[in-house]
């Protein structure tokens, strides 16, 4: 059951867009200082669920709480304490980097915002391309700049889209290196949609994972391991993916 004292909680969420059901009555509930997968195959309603959870999607039914707060009819009350990432969403592409960094720090409520910006532009070795206009960048250093903007506001809640998308091996390992530094220094919440498999196993104390806007499974990576009786969480989704439910029908 949902727990009011979780981080995150969703009781019996449904969201229909005109299209049709994109989440279908889902619940649970994410524990503080977790970092937790929401994983599943395209269309299974994982950006859909991060968007309802930062109060950018209304639910067509249901409930979503954000610490403590219902959202989004009392988003206000907690925007400033979570702080989201994709590679989907574009920031003006013609402001600065620096200019992109003060707008979403006094958005957010950042009390000294030329510092943060100077200590984020350190930390993700943005220097060289702070006064740079943010649609001229790489895809990589799009992403830094991106994970710089979601830690702004030392975020408790951290929702990340697919933060590796497109990234190459070296710089998808510094983000998650990153991601997961950040966790140990603030005890944050983290929730996490992606596709890339070895990303989940190294980060992730629990997986969700959706099909066709349900939750088909919710487990540790361990044990999601030993129930499919697979070696890594790859093989655990083409499994759920492919509909075959338990271990007994794997080995067969
Ligand atoms: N704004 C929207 N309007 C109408 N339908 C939408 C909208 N956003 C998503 N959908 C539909 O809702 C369903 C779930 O989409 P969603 O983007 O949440 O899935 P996802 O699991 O994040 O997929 P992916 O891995 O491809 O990003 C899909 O069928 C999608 O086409």
């Amino acid at each position: 059951m949902p727990s009011a004292e979780a981080a995150i909680s969703l009781d019996r969420v449904v969201k229909i867009y005109k299209g049709g059901m994109a989440v279908n009555g889902i619940s649970f509930s994410i524990e503080t200082g977790s970092v937790t997968a929401l994983l599943g195959g395209n269309g299974a309603g994982k950006t859909t669920t991060i968007a309802m959870i930062m109060g950018l999607v209304t639910p067509t039914s249901g409930r979503v709480h954000v610490l403590g707060e219902e959202v989004p009819k009392c988003r206000h009350r907690v925007l400033h304490r979570m702080n989201f990432e994709s590679p989907y969403v574009d920031m003006p592409m013609r402001l600065t980097v620096r200019q992109n960094l003060t707008v979403f720090g006094k958005l957010y409520g950042v009390p000294d915002v030329p510092q943060r910006v100077h200590e984020l532009g350190t930390q993700f070795d943005l220097k060289d391309f702070l006064d740079r206009p943010t649609g001229k960048l790489s895809a990589g250093q799009k992403t830094r700049v991106s994970l710089a903007k979601a830690l702004l506001n030392h975020p408790e809640i951290l929702l990340l889209d697919e933060p590796t998308a497109s990234l190459d091996p070296d710089t998808a390992d510094w983000v998650r290196a990153e991601i997961e530094r950040y966790r140990v220094e603030r005890g944050a919440t983290i929730l996490l949609a992606s596709h890339n498999m070895g990303e989940v196993e190294r980060l992730c104390d629990r997986v969700i994972m959706m099909k066709r806007g349900e939750i088909v499974d919710d487990e540790a990576p361990e044990k999601l391991l030993a129930r499919y009786g697979r070696e890594t969480l790859e093989d655990v989704f083409l499994d759920i993916a492919r509909g075959r439910r338990h271990v007994q029908d794997v080995t067969q």
